[in-house]
């Protein structure tokens, strides 16, 4: 299958299980990786055929910055969900990198593989 990729989406949001994190932004990196058929619309070279990846980003910088959340967990199954749900994604790798959460490493981060079913 081919796939549609959005790399480095920087969103700033309130995100912590400490009541300090919950005073204030920070951002997450996120990658998403998307199963998704192009020959439709190379065929066309029309963007309705296509996953549209500004679309899909705007989407999921509202998501994330609608509401605080504990855990980057909850932001990738949302992601997920919402790439399946509202833009017809089959397959979806999320990926949530928390640069400030580990004084130490440069960042920590979960990923999550999801199927539409
Ligand atoms: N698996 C996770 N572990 C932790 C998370 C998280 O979101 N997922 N979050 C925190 C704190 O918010 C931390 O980032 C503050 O530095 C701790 N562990």
């Amino acid at each position: 299958m081919d796939k549609v990729f959005i790399e480095g989406l920087t969103v700033d949001a309130v995100i912590g299980v400490y009541d300090w994190e919950q005073q204030g932004t920070q951002p997450l990196i996120l990658d998403l990786e998307m199963a998704w058929d192009n020959r439709p619309a190379a065929a066309s070279d029309q963007l309705e055929y296509a996953l549209d990846y500004d679309a899909l980003s705007q989407a999921v910088i509202a998501l994330i910055q609608a509401t605080p959340r504990a855990l980057i967990e909850t932001i990738a199954e949302e992601v997920a969900q919402l790439a399946i749900q509202q833009f017809a994604v089959q397959q979806i790798r999320v990926k949530v990198a928390k640069p400030q959460a580990i004084t130490a490493a440069r960042q920590a981060a979960v990923e999550i593989v999801r199927t539409a079913v």
